[in-house]
């Protein structure tokens, strides 16, 4: 079967999306989409987004990692489907959808810049040298002082791998305070098994993390990742972080068909 796809990237994380409205795309065959996101024998990509319909709100957002399998939220995969459903002419400029951690709104301003709610954020684990918390995906956050030549891949996969996050896992997030206002971020992601360009659920949690540990008191604050600038805004309210939000561009690269 040939089955068009549209490539996506939000800060250099980037997607396969393919429109399954019709609900024809073999969703259990981890092993084709694990080939689609291959970089030699496939498309190329970090993940794969399935755009459907869905019964209560605008469309149905389905998120699987690189290695195929199906995971939780994607910050910058949420970010490209509301680009993509836009380009589709299925939503304006705002939108509701179903991800698999709940409901989302998201809107897309005169830029192309598209600004997703994530979810509320509690339960922060704070500990002497790390942070952990799920902001639609799970992540373990840490400073690091040599950031820039810090091997995220080696030392992110011993975490990731370790015997802190058992056999789920976590992403593993290096951060770089660069001022109050702004933070270096660099990503292990699990389920790409390696470092990414970005990731928006870690930009997330980051952003939350600096302010629960009192690296900065700021609630809008910028994100300077391997691909391009995010940034993250939050209110607190007692040890949670409600009205989150995370903002960036999400950039059509190309389409084409592929036979599967
Ligand atoms: N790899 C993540 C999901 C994608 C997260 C990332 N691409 C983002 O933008 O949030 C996980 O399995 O937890």
């Amino acid at each position: 079967m040939l089955v068009q796809f549209y490539k996506y990237q939000g800060t250099g994380n980037d997607f396969v999306i393919i429109d399954n409205r019709t609900n024809f795309f073999p969703k259990e065959d981890t092993k084709l989409i694990e080939r689609l996101c291959d970089r030699r024998f496939g498309i190329g990509a970090d993940g794969l987004m399935l755009l459907e319909n869905d019964p209560e709100t605008d469309f149905k957002m389905v998120y699987y990692n690189s290695d195929g399998n199906q995971s939780t939220m994607c910050g910058n995969g949420g970010r490209c489907l509301v680009a993509f459903a836009k380009q589709l002419k299925v939503i304006g400029d705002t939108t509701s959808f179903n991800a698999v951690d709940g409901l989302h709104h998201a809107s897309v301003d005169k830029d192309g810049i598209v600004s997703l709610q994530m979810i509320d954020v509690d339960g922060i684990k704070i500990n002497p040298n790390y942070s952990f918390l799920n902001t639609g995906s799970p992540h373990h956050v840490q400073l690091v002082d040599d950031l820039e030549h810090y091997n995220v891949k080696e030392n992110g996969a011993a975490i990731r791998y370790g015997e802190l996050y058992g056999k789920a896992g976590s992403n593993i997030n290096f951060v770089k305070k660069i001022d109050d206002a702004t933070f270096a971020l660099r990503t292990y992601e699990r389920g790409v098994e390696d470092e990414t360009l970005a990731c928006g659920t870690g930009a997330t949690a980051a952003a939350i993390a600096m302010n629960a540990t009192g690296q900065t008191d700021l609630t809008a604050i910028n994100m300077n990742v391997e691909g391009g600038k995010l940034s993250v805004s939050f209110e607190k309210e007692g040890d949670k972080y409600v009205n989150v939000f995370l903002n960036g561009p999400a950039k059509f690269v190309f389409e084409g068909t592929i036979e599967i």
